[in-house]
């Protein structure tokens, strides 16, 4: 049976990778740097371009699906996910590692039908990994089967986070705290590429065992959260709940700031996690 949507996906492909030749373009040239919601939450004329194309180039070819864009919200476009044909976008996810030259920059489109991740693209354009899933048919990174972690012990495990754009110094504090926690359960190392996409990328390609972050956006996750199951892993919310639903933007009715957290952790099988590090999660497999 002809696969309805993979006309949009690799719409959704090539579309990534145009924008990823922008971004690398744009690398050469002195970028503009803005702020949004504080001084560290930056934004670059480079962020709202590829935002625009890539909404421009779906609008020619599906004039009647809708649009989530991190851009567009943060111009005032409503974050609302309906049943219809939604592409949920994040032009550059990693926009401090852009301005900075830092090497993780990912081009995030997630594509959701009847409020449910239908194909994920994330393109991590200064590596040149295309990473892409369709739902129900696997995860793939340049066409290279994925695959989560294999491993059971998480003190044997390398934990990714990121620590937001927020330095209220209460919530870096709690940060800080949760870093603690998770370090001294121990764990081998904890990183973060800069961009939840990648970092959600690296747990399906089995790189690191978890990720874990307070505060993500829906377009942060969306594309990359389709990538992560459909390499065997789970997303769940801070109460171990199915985070799909925030991810595939269910929560986005109630506005982009609903995903409070995405955990991704290889498929769980029984979970008997020390209540004090709840929060954590940790995966038994
Ligand atoms: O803003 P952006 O670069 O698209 O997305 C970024 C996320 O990928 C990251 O996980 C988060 O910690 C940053 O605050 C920022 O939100
Ligand atoms: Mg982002
Ligand atoms: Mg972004």
């Amino acid at each position: 049976m002809a696969d309805l949507w993979q006309n949009a996906m690799d719409h959704a492909v090539a579309a990534a990778r145009r924008a990823g030749q922008v971004v690398r373009e744009a690398l050469l040239d002195d970028r503009k740097v803005m702020t949004k919601s504080s001084s560290v939450d930056l934004v670059t004329q480079t962020d709202q371009k590829v935002e625009q194309l890539i909404i421009q180039s779906v609008k020619e070819k599906f004039p009647t699906h809708r649009f989530i864009g991190e851009e567009s919200v943060a111009a005032g476009e409503p974050c609302i996910l309906t049943d219809d044909p939604t592409w949920i976008v994040d032009p550059i996810d990693g926009t401090t590692n852009f301005v900075h030259a830092f090497p993780f920059v990912a081009v995030s489109i997630g594509f959701s039908v009847n409020k449910q991740m239908e194909f994920g693209v994330v393109f991590s354009c200064l590596e040149d990994k295309m990473f892409t899933a369709r739902r129900g048919s696997g995860a793939f990174c340049n066409g290279e089967p994925l695959q989560v972690s294999g491993q059971k012990d998480i003190q044997r495990s390398i934990i990714a986070t990121e620590f937001g754009s927020n330095r209220d110094p209460e919530v870096v504090d709690k940060m800080f705290s949760s870093l603690r926690n998770v370090l001294c359960i121990p764990v081998h190392g904890m990183r973060g590429a800069g961009t939840a996409a990648i970092n959600m990328c690296l747990v399906a390609s089995g790189c690191v065992e978890a990720y874990y972050e307070i505060g993500m956006h829906v377009w942060d996750l969306a594309a990359s959260s389709l990538i992560v199951s459909e390499a065997g892993g789970v997303l769940m919310d801070v109460e171990g709940k199915d985070a799909r639903a925030s991810a595939d933007g269910g929560d986005a009715r109630r506005g982009a700031k609903s995903v409070r957290c995405a955990c991704v952790f290889r498929r769980s099988g029984r979970s008997d996690v020390p209540t004090d590090r709840r929060s954590q999660q940790q995966n038994h497999r």
